[in-house]
């Protein structure tokens, strides 16, 4: 039988990875504007309800981080009350529930990667909306994973890795902080896994242990500039001209929104309940830069 699953989004990395990925036997339904418009809460449950699903992803968020500081309000309907309608929605139709989090909702103090059960603590206004998204999920049912990833990027979208590589085309130098540790994960390797996830839910309905608070990030661990080295170093491999990183402190790279020193996730909860494991980051950043790249050939022809 075929398995419908419901992902509110359109245009964002994990939607489209998700539309990209679709595996046999699974049907997704992606939602967006003006049908379901999270910023206005209402319309979240009749739309999911219309697309019959056996479960839900909430994917789509108010993500701009920097932005989020001068509309916190916004950020919150969208990412924290929203959560909660798609929650109830899911309660009601007596379905599980998958949402997406994030690692901004630590502090970013603790000098190891962070567990599901360690104190969050958000330090921006993007961080506590999620917080306040998971809270809101885990109130309206038990029958949820909240999956909190971190640093996606992918081919879609806006992301860092798309970033990196448009300064590449004008500079030969880029100053990235060094100071900042997490991990970056492919939104192509989160979808792999959301679909695990949803298929893990659905069969075993009375697993207490498949439902909760997951951490999901790519294997592996390493600061923004490190990241943008290996950007630039796949980037040379496939013949574009050197680019130096700069390593500075975030102190030099000033943002509205502060972000956790500290993002790194340990994802062995996840691996033990869904037996999911993310591939390590270097192995799925190069296919990505190298398809940008030639996207990037493309377009120039
Ligand atoms: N990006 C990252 O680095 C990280 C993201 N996350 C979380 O993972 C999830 C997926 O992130 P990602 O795919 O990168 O997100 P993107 O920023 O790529 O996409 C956001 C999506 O949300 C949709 N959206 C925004 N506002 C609304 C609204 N009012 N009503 C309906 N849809 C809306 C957008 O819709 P449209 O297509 O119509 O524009 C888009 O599809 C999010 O929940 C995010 O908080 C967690 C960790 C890291
Ligand atoms: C563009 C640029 C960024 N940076 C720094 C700023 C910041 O600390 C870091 C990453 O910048 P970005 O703005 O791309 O990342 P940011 O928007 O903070 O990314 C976050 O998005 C949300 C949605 C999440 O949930 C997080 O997990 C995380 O991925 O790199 C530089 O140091 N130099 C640069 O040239």
């Amino acid at each position: 039988m075929t398995l419908r699953i419901a992902v509110t989004g359109w245009t964002g990395q994990v939607v489209c990875a998700m539309l990209e990925r679709v595996p046999v036997g699974v049907e997704v339904i992606a939602l967006r504007r003006p049908d379901l418009d999270l910023a206005v809460p209402k319309t979240v449950a009749p739309a999911l309800r219309s697309a019959r699903p056996d479960v839900i992803v909430n994917t789509a968020a108010y993500t701009a981080v920097d932005q989020a500081e001068s509309e916190p309000e916004l950020a919150m309907r969208v990412n924290g009350e929203a959560a909660g309608e798609a929650a109830r929605a899911a309660a009601a139709l007596g379905i599980p529930m998958i949402q997406l989090s994030t690692d901004y909702v630590f502090d970013g103090t603790l000098d190891r990667p962070y567990r599901e059960d360690d104190a969050t603590g958000p330090i921006s206004a993007y961080g506590a909306s999620k917080l306040a998204g998971e809270r809101a999920v885990a109130a309206a049912t038990g029958n949820h994973a909240i999956l909190r990833t971190a640093w996606i990027y992918s081919p879609f979208g806006k992301n860092f890795v798309k970033t990196m590589l448009r300064l590449a085309e004008t500079r030969d130098e880029v100053g990235v902080v060094a100071d900042q540790a997490g991990c970056p994960t492919s939104a192509l390797d989160i979808a792999d896994a959301i679909f695990t996830v949803a298929r893990n839910l659905t069969a075993r309905a009375d697993d207490a242990d498949l439902r909760g608070v997951f951490h999901m990030s790519a294997a592996g661990e390493a600061v923004w500039a490190d990241v943008a080295e290996a950007i630039f170093a796949e980037r040379e491999r496939h013949g574009g001209a050197p680019v130096r990183v700069r390593r500075i402190a975030t102190a030099d790279y000033p943002t509205p929104a502060r972000r956790p020193a500290n993002s790194r996730l340990d994802c062995s909860k996840l691996a033990l309940a869904h037996e999911v494991r993310l591939p390590e980051w270097q192995s799925s950043l190069r296919p990505c830069v190298a398809r940008l790249l030639e996207d990037q050939a493309k377009d120039q022809r």
